[in-house]
């Protein structure tokens, strides 16, 4: 490398970045210390006296928190939990927790696997926990061994519970007890979901062992979302953020509904285009900007690990959603596009069956929303009727970012 490369890299290697003094304060997974948490006393208190048998060993109540995404429920649930563990252990209370979410353990294996592999320390309990090879029935037994051999008492955050596809182990780790398949542990769990609808599919017998408590998480407003901002704009820089920032974000962020998560993913995006500008100020443009780019990332990311046919059904409403003053479609119209959307991509095209199959999919992953009511015309039975949960630009661009739909079409 000519000495000329060579010293601008080291230029770029010794620059501090103009912007983010500590950007990792953004990070979603982040979890901000007490004293940055804001609006959220009642929910704390409410939790904590919840799990409070927990510290001298005893049994924590089993509790289900409902609220919109971003309103703080991941956040509250993992400090209650990491305090009260600290505090078991002043106690000589053995008290550990296991944070599963449930869009990526999905099945009732997946789920018992996971906790069984962070409950356990192998060289105390002689216990392995492989990541395939047992039935799922073993993986339980090894489970209830290493809880009663290990600890007093455990807590399971299960972190969006609707999106388990078998909620058998719900019966299991809310009745263990009970069902004497632990002794001395005491199991307490903690599910969250975003979706107040999720009783709705659970068995009477499950409801009553999981919800001895219930608390629902209200959205957060303006002045709460300018809040929570500013007691992390230490991320960046003093005099980086130019005045409006934070209250143009928050009031982006209160207009749907207050989501936290979209305010912070706002400011930092800001920040980022703003580095990309190559200002080392924030303005009320790049704030703009960084609004609609949250959209398409997160949405992005929802569709990430969507099949191709998937993406093309999505896409097709998207399109007819774009043309149209309509905002629910029948699966009739969707189907009329997706067939040219299989044609120009060159794959195979479904029945309209198997592609209203896939829209359902997607409505259960919250991609898209779904109704059924009487279809328009004579003789038509109940439809289905499809909408989307976001602008069809954000949809097209966040399915565009994927090459194959690009250049297609
Ligand atoms: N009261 C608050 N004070 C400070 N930061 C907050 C507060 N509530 C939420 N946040 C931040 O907003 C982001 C989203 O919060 P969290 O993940 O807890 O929301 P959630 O209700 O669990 O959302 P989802 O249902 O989408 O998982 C996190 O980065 C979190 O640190």
């Amino acid at each position: 490398m000519s000495d000329e490369k060579q010293s601008s890299l080291t230029a770029i290697w010794e620059s501090d970045d103009p912007v983010f003094a500590d950007k990792e304060l953004l990070d979603i997974e982040h979890i901000p210390n007490e004293e940055r948490i804001i609006g959220r006393e009642d929910e704390i208190s409410n939790l904590a006296n919840s799990i409070h048998p927990a510290i001298r060993g005893g049994k924590p109540r089993n509790t289900l928190i409902y609220g919109k995404t971003g309103t703080g429920k991941s956040l509250v649930a993992k400090h209650v939990t990491q305090s009260a563990e600290n505090f078991a252990h002043e106690q000589d209370t053995s008290l550990d927790r296991a944070y599963i979410d449930c869009t990526q353990a999905t099945t009732e294996t997946q789920v018992v696997i996971k906790l069984a592999r962070t409950f356990n320390r192998p060289d105390e309990t002689d216990i392995s926990v492989p990541l395939s090879g047992l039935s799922t029935n073993a993986y339980y037994d090894r489970l209830w061994q290493i809880l009663d051999t290990l600890h007093d008492v455990v807590i399971i955050i299960l972190d969006e519970v609707d999106k388990l596809q078998e909620n058998n182990v719900l019966m299991q780790l809310s009745r263990a007890g009970e069902a004497g398949k632990i002794d001395s542990c005491k199991v307490g769990i903690l599910a969250i979901s975003n979706k107040i609808s999720f009783k709705d599919s659970l068995d009477e017998r499950v409801l009553s062992s999981l919800q001895e408590r219930e608390f629902i998480f209200p959205p957060y407003d303006a002045n709460q979302l300018r809040e929570i901002m500013r007691h992390r704009q230490d991320a960046f820089h003093e005099g980086v953020l130019t005045d409006d920032v934070i209250p143009l974000a928050a009031a982006f962020a209160a207009q749907e509904h207050g989501d936290a998560r979209k305010a912070l993913d706002i400011l930092r995006n800001a920040g980022e285009l703003a580095k990309d500008d190559g200002s080392d100020v924030v303005r009320e443009e790049h704030v703009r900007n960084a609004r609609e780019k949250a959209d398409i990332d997160r949405f992005s990311k929802l569709l990430q690990d969507q099949p191709t046919q998937s993406k093309a059904a999505v896409y097709a409403l998207s399109l007819i959603a774009d043309e149209s003053k309509q905002e629910e479609f029948p699966t009739r119209e969707i189907y009329e596009q997706y067939e040219q959307i299989a044609e120009s991509l060159d794959i195979d095209t479904l029945s309209q069956r198997r592609m209203s199959d896939r829209l359902n999919e997607q409505a259960f992953l919250d991609i898209l929303g779904v109704t059924d009511r009487v279809g328009r015309g004579r003789g038509k039975g109940m439809t289905n009727f499809y909408y989307l949960l976001e602008e069809p630009e954000v949809v097209q661009s966040a399915i565009e970012s994927d090459q194959r739909f690009s250049p297609a079409l």
